[in-house]
């Protein structure tokens, strides 16, 4: 049967859930189903303003295309003149960022369950030949377990490595691709390598005062880790294994399932799929 068209008319929106660079994000309910969604309203100025049709498109294809526990669902999309609306799962939890910023680190077992979703649901993407690029607090999502969602593909290739406008943080970018080199589906190990840093300790490793000093410290690898909190030697083995330059001496998605660290904290209810 076609592709149900869907329109606002079909919709109850209520609170605002929060504002994007390119619109804003509402909780809303499918008239008919009652069923909870989130719309995300891009308005089409801005679009045409920074000429991003053809990102926006390609977040859409891809996000559409994607169904894993751990990848925030995009069901269906309409216009109107002035806006595109995105209607994606509703993940009640919000950003991990703020739970992040509640606590100032995660637990080595929450921070090893959240990296363990995001290996298999990494795993999945470059099954499907996406990489996502851009792995950060900010487009990690919650639902009402708990459970990891990525969200927000913006950024994400068919893995076509293409030169790309960077915008906002340099903290989560792998070497190569602060170089504008090719690169391939290791930035996203890397990445994960960023985000374990800063799960348990709060601040990504390469933060300073300037881009251009993140730069350099990406660049040399400038990687220490501090007398507090008390983290353990597996963690940062596994974080040493990640954040290497090389990217094909990286560790693998799967041998990032295998690491001890991982076996040990990660509780497997929240990462197995389903
Ligand atoms: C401000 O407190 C909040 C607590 C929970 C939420 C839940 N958001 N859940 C979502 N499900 N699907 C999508 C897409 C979203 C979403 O975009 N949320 C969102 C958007 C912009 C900012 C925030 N801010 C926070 C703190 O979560 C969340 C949103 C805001």
């Amino acid at each position: 049967k076609p592709k149900k068209q869907w329109s606002l008319q079909d919709f109850e929106i209520g609170k605002p859930l929060g504002k994007g660079k390119f619109g804003r994000v509402y909780l809303a309910r499918e008239a008919k189903s009652k069923y909870i969604v989130a719309l995300k309203v891009i308005f089409k100025e801005q679009i045409e303003k920074y000429q991003l049709h053809h990102q926006l498109r390609r977040e859409m294809e891809i996000q559409t295309s994607l169904r894993h526990p751990n990848v925030l669902r995009l069901y269906g999309w309409f216009h109107d003149d002035e806006r595109i609306y995105l209607i994606l799962e509703y993940a009640h939890g919000g950003e991990l960022y703020r739970e992040l910023r509640k606590t100032g680190h995660l637990s080595e077992k929450q921070a090893a369950t959240y990296i363990a979703s995001l290996t298999q649901a990494l795993a999945y993407c470059h099954e499907k030949h996406v990489i996502h690029r851009d792995i950060k607090p900010e487009n990690l999502l919650l639902d009402h377990e708990g459970r990891l969602k990525i969200a927000d593909f913006g950024w994400s290739v068919q893995s076509r490595s293409k030169r790309h406008t960077m915008c906002g943080t340099l903290d989560y970018l792998a070497p190569e691709m602060v170089e504008n080199k090719a690169h391939d589906y290791a930035v996203d190990n890397w990445t994960l390598g960023i985000l374990c840093y800063e799960f348990l300790y709060g601040v990504p490793p390469f933060e300073a005062e300037s881009q251009k000093e993140t730069f350099r410290r990406i660049m040399k690898v400038d990687l220490s880790f501090p007398s507090t909190p008390q983290v353990s030697a597996e963690a940062k083995d596994l974080i040493s294994r990640l954040l290497v330059k090389d990217s094909s001496k990286r560790l693998s998605l799967q041998k990032i399932m295998d690491h001890p660290w991982i076996i040990k904290n990660a509780d497997c209810t929240c990462t197995c799929s389903k």
